[in-house]
């Protein structure tokens, strides 16, 4: 018994809703993240596995995984996105730790995850609501250094690839972030004593988490008029990696080495690692086809902002 299987790749972004990016860029995004959900709902997925990152709001440095599998799982709602929890079926999610770990990759397991925007937004945005579909999230981590290399995402997304080709559903893959941005995500060994402390252990209140989203909105509109020490978006690099993964070239990330793409792609370039393991869980069930690709850089939400399907063939 065989799954059918088709992918979604989208960035998100904290603005996208909250930021103008300008009229012709907003009706060029939503038509694209419109027609993803149209393609989403005519292949009408039984079951979603989503790869996405989180930015501090559910894994901190009092224990950072490179990867976790979640069998339970809630957002946070931060950004203006859906809190609450998702759909995860439960068996399913065990059954896919025990396969991925029978592959070999060391993946944590939480039984109460939390989820951001990374994984809350494209899941409201394809679904229409986070809990709208069984879902099982893949934490993969973009932001906290140090980061493994770009091979282990591949590997892991082959190894979620072939437990979800032995299911007989319909399987919706879905990677979420990238492409190249720098947004103000502060770095532990940098960071001020408070701001470290958050991002080892520490929960914002309310009123916190307000002002935090006020400064990454402020932060935008000084990135879009040009006032900005963060680097710059990098459409060719975008197109390279675009272009990649529409080739199923999947064996030339590996090259891509985390202080070259940082350098050239911004501090959250790679969350482009869940791209790169949704497009190889895919290609472990067979050749694959990209039916759509949008790309336009936003600077209002400092993000290449990128849009991809897929299908088996
Ligand atoms: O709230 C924080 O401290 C982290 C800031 C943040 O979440 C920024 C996120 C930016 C993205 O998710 C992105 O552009 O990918
Ligand atoms: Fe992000």
């Amino acid at each position: 018994m065989a799954s059918q299987v088709a992918l979604c790749c989208m960035s998100h972004s904290p603005l996208l809703h909250r930021a103008d990016p300008g009229a012709e860029t907003r009706k060029a995004v939503d038509t694209a993240l419109a027609e993803a959900r149209a393609f989403v709902d005519e292949f009408d997925p039984e079951l979603v596995v989503i790869f996405g990152p989180d930015h501090y709001a559910g894994f901190r440095y009092r224990l950072m995984p490179p990867f976790c599998i979640g069998a339970s799982a809630s957002a946070i709602g931060d950004y203006g996105t859906e809190s609450g929890p998702l759909d995860v079926p439960q068996h399913v999610a065990d059954d896919l730790v025990g396969s991925v770990l029978e592959a070999e990759l060391d993946v944590a397991m939480s039984e109460r995850m939390t989820i951001d925007h990374g994984i809350s937004q494209p899941l409201e945005v394809l679904l229409g609501s986070i809990g709208a579909r069984p879902v099982v999230p893949i934490f993969i981590n973009s932001v906290a250094a140090p980061l493994g290399p770009m091979r282990r995402a591949r590997l892991l997304g082959e190894a979620v690839g072939e437990f979800v080709a032995t299911l007989d559903k319909r399987v919706l893959i879905v990677g979420s972030g990238g492409l190249s941005h720098d947004p103000p995500v502060p770095k532990l060994r940098t960071a001020e004593a408070e701001v470290a402390e958050y991002l080892i252990d520490k929960q914002r209140t309310p009123a916190e988490q307000q002002r935090r989203e006020q400064q990454v909105y402020d932060a935008g509109q000084e990135f879009a008029q040009g006032a900005s020490g963060l680097k710059p978006l990098n459409p060719n690099l975008d197109n390279e990696i675009l272009d990649l993964l529409a080739a199923g070239d999947l064996h030339r990330f590996d090259e891509f080495t985390v202080e070259w793409l940082d350098a050239h792609g911004g501090g959250s370039v790679h969350e482009v690692r869940t791209w790169v393991a949704a497009h190889a869980a895919l290609a472990a069930t067979g050749p694959y086809r990209t039916t759509s690709t949008f790309y336009e850089p936003v600077p209002a939400w400092i993000v290449g902002f990128a849009v991809t399907t897929a299908v088996s063939t």
